[in-house]
């Protein structure tokens, strides 16, 4: 059965490089009985198209020097890929079509499709052996073979046989794009970017589940990237939007190539063979993708007026100037939109039943959400008029408004245009995992800030995950009605479930926001990327975790332009990641942090004067949603320790969490066990602490939990621990529950730069969570 339908296009082919990479995907992506269309390799088809119009010139020198010219490509390709027998094969398979090509020109029996079509004849042929040479399978077949016209029309039942008949199920079928047979068997040529529509036939013969198009870009981006630096790339398109730009000119995908799905489930998928990492677009059925924001520029247009014209005739207009053809109507009357080098043969056509309204012109057309249309066309011809930019036509449709005027829009007038009316469009899907204490009170403020983002981005909540249960709505939770939204429509789910609602969810933006304090989930990190998803974590784990991991995290998000926060991780709310990245972004070179960096140790110390057990503190410290789900994490220092680390590795330093040296606020017997086990001996905790205190005492000190990293020309030092302060020592008046953050840098030598305040409790934290959204929304890219 095939399963995939994968068509690689000329520029996929360019080198021997190239046709190595291509091998490389269909290995990492096809199964026997998978199809792979090929186009012409690089400028061969240029090339042929050179040799025909020097064959009818009767220029025999132009002749034998394009000959020479496609013999020296076809063996730089042929030579590096093929070794032994295959290659002498591939060199004598090249001299007899040469030699078949040559005699047919001496013979003046040349016919252009016939000629055209070795392009694709010669890229399958290599590439099946190829593979073959690889260990793989594989055979190449003749599209000629496959599919038939009969006065233009495909035979789908006859094609639809041969497809059976010849495709096989025990190997990968390299297939000649842009080719099939007529009736008569002569050759014809499918027209341009054939290839494309030759992949998505053969699937629809072969009841293919998918296509992928390979092809130089990475997807369908919202306007032509190579103009607009942060043009979009969407993940999903639906086919009715793809339909509508490719009949407006845009390159990317032609009508033709989405005709024969329109009936079928199968899912086409546009990727770049040049960096198979990236994101691809699906191309997805009605309903399946909301609408989205494009810009399509047109360059010498002709807007021809036409007398009753059917749609079936729009389609032979089309076949006639072998490109794709937009017709509406306004005021009754019909319009054309044409290439203008076209213009000649399509009025000629149409014998008397065109007129000429406009030649020449430039512009574009917005394409959107028909909510959308009018507003962003008043828009657009705001931007172009403070432009002095004047339309000499304009036409509002239901889905699109095209806009053309003389002059060229040039990269500067469309970003500003895309600034305006497309970024503004976009989406964020947030999803917030843990709703504990801090994820409460995150979700309670949420819907006031999502109101005050929106002038900069719409954001959505979709989904809320606790370890178990998730509530996931993709088109958004009513963030006024969540609680009870939760308890009547959550669901249990696992890491699979979770992954593909995740990569199903159809936003230009996702931002996972990780308010649990789970190793587990934190460890999801990768898989969240992979998906496209930014990051905010209060969670401290990921920024803690085994330095390769991390750092593998990290470079995993800079490729894809990702970005994660975590200034809550260290110091709740307070700015402590805003300021350190902040001096080293200024040439800083910060030399000491030290302080208090825990809010429960904090309050502990603070706190504890004898009077009362210190584990009551800590029970009433976990009650005000100070500690950690364990407070042991907190006592243990570990906690503490994860902070130092994350400010560390901020400070571009290289250390695992054992490089720093810790000693814990609790007898060593407790670490182990359950939580009640610890209630059960927090005597061991009381008694641990009351001998140190008295011994403070002794020596008219206080006990206080304190962390220091040292940064010298030669060595770092760091460490977390109880030290004793006098009474009198600025820690000592530290105010219960306050972090302290004292940093020495080459400015703040002498005297250091202080950053003090609520080290934790939801609603600072919950603020500071908020603060990292807000910058994230704007620094979306
Ligand atoms: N409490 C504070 O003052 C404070 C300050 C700064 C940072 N933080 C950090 O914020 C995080 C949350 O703290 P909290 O006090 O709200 O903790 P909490 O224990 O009250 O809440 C954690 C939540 O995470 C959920 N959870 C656990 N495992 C999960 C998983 N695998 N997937 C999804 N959800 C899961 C739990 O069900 C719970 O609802 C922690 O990482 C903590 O270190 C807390
Ligand atoms: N348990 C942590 C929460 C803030 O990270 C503390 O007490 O500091």
């Amino acid at each position: 059965m095939v399963n995939i339908v994968h068509k690689f296009g000329g520029s996929s082919l360019s080198s021997a490089e190239r046709y190595q990479a291509v091998a490389k995907i269909i290995l990492a992506n096809s199964q026997l009985g998978d199809c792979v269309v090929v186009s012409a390799a690089g400028k061969t088809t240029d090339n042929l198209v050179k040799l025909w119009q020097s064959y009818q010139q009767q220029d025999s020198q132009a002749v034998s020097d394009i000959l020479l010219l496609i013999d020296n490509h076809q063996q730089a390709l042929i030579t590096p890929l093929l070794q032994g027998e295959s290659r002498e094969l591939a060199f004598a398979n090249l001299q007899a079509d040469l030699a078949i090509i040559t005699d047919k020109i001496q013979q003046q029996q040349l016919s252009e499709a016939w000629l055209l079509a070795h392009g694709e004849l010669w890229s399958a042929r290599l590439l099946a052996s190829y593979l073959v040479q690889l260990g793989l399978t594989a055979q190449a077949l003749d599209a000629r073979q496959l599919f038939t016209l009969h006065e233009g029309q495909l035979l789908q039942q006859k094609n639809q046989q041969q497809c059976g008949a010849y495709i096989a199920t025990h190997c990968i079928n390299v297939v000649t794009g842009f080719i099939a047979a007529d009736s008569q068997g002569n050759t014809v040529t499918l027209g341009r970017n054939g290839s494309d529509y030759s992949a998505t036939l053969l699937a629809d013969y072969c009841y293919a589940k998918q296509v992928v198009i390979w092809t130089d870009t990475q997807g369908v981006f919202s306007t032509d990237p190579r103009k607009v630096k942060n043009a979009i790339k969407y993940a999903k398109v639906c086919r009715e939007q793809a339909n509508l730009l490719a009949r407006l000119g845009n390159p990317v995908l032609h009508a033709k190539t989405l005709s024969p799905l329109k009936n079928t489930d199968i899912k086409l998928v546009v990727r770049s063979s040049f960096d198979c990492d990236a994101a691809p677009t699906e191309i997805v059925k009605e309903g399946y993708s909301k609408a989205k924001r494009f810009i399509t520029t047109l360059d010498n247009i002709d807007l021809l007026r036409v007398d009753k014209l059917s749609s079936g005739e729009v389609g032979e207009l089309s076949q006639l100037i072998q490109h794709s053809l937009h017709h509406f109507t306004k005021a009754g009357d019909t319009y054309l939109l044409v290439p203008a080098q076209t213009t000649h043969q399509i009025v000629t056509h149409l014998a008397g039943r065109a007129n000429i309204i406009e030649s020449n012109l430039s512009g574009c057309a917005v394409v959107a959400a028909t909510a959308d249309i009018v507003h962003l066309g008043e828009q657009a011809l705001e931007l172009f008029d403070k432009q002095s930019i004047t339309p000499r036509f304009v036409h509002l449709d239901t889905n699109y408004v095209l806009l053309l005027h003389e002059q060229a829009i040039d990269s500067d007038v469309l970003t500003l245009l895309h600034d305006k009316l497309i970024n503004k469009g976009q989406e964020l899907a947030v999803i917030v995992a843990g709703l504990g204490n801090v994820g409460k009170v995150f979700l309670s403020q949420l819907e006031q800030q999502l109101q005050r983002l929106s002038e900069h981005y719409n954001c959505k909540l979709v989904a809320l995950l606790r370890a178990k249960k998730m509530l996931f709505s993709a088109s958004g939770i009513n963030l006024s009605e969540w609680q009870s939204q939760w308890q009547n429509e959550a669901l249990d789910y696992d890491q699979a479930e979770l992954l593909g609602r995740l990569s199903e969810l159809d936003y230009e933006h996702k931002v996972v926001i990780d308010i649990t304090a789970s190793e587990h989930f934190s460890r999801l990190y990768p898989h969240f990327v992979d998906l496209n998803c930014h990051l905010i974590s209060a969670n401290k784990y990921a920024g803690t975790a085994d330095y390769d991991w991390y750092q593998a995290l990290r470079e995993n998000l800079a490729e894809r332009n990702l970005l994660w926060r975590y200034n809550t991780s260290v110091g709740a709310g307070l700015p402590i990641n805003f300021a350190l990245a902040d001096l080293q972004n200024s040439g800083d070179r910060i030399s000491r942090i030290e302080g208090v960096f825990s809010g429960t140790l904090s309050w502990l110390c603070s706190c504890y004067d004898g009077r009362s057990a210190f584990s009551e503190l800590v029970f009433k410290a976990q009650e005000m949603g100070y500690t950690e789900p364990d407070p042991r994490e907190d006592l243990s220092g570990r906690d503490m320790q994860r902070k130092l680390l994350i400010l560390a590795r901020d400070l571009g330093l290289h250390l695992e969490l054992d490089d720093i040296a810790l000693t814990p606020l609790m007898p060593e017997q407790l670490a182990a066990g359950s939580w009640q086990d610890f209630i059960d001996n927090k005597h061991l905790l009381d008694e641990f602490i009351a001998a140190k205190a008295a011994l403070a005492e002794q020596q008219n000190q206080l006990l206080r939990y304190t962390g220091a990293l040292s940064i010298n020309a030669d060595s770092v030092t760091a460490q977390v621990g109880l030290v004793t302060v006098d009474k009198d020592h600025a820690l000592a008046s530290l105010k219960p529950g306050d972090n302290i953050f004292v940093i020495n840098s080459q400015w703040y030598n002498e005297n250091a730069l202080v950053i003090q305040g609520p080290g934790a409790g939801a609603d600072v934290t919950a603020a500071g969570v908020h603060s990292d959204l807000y910058w994230l929304v704007n620094n979306l890219k």
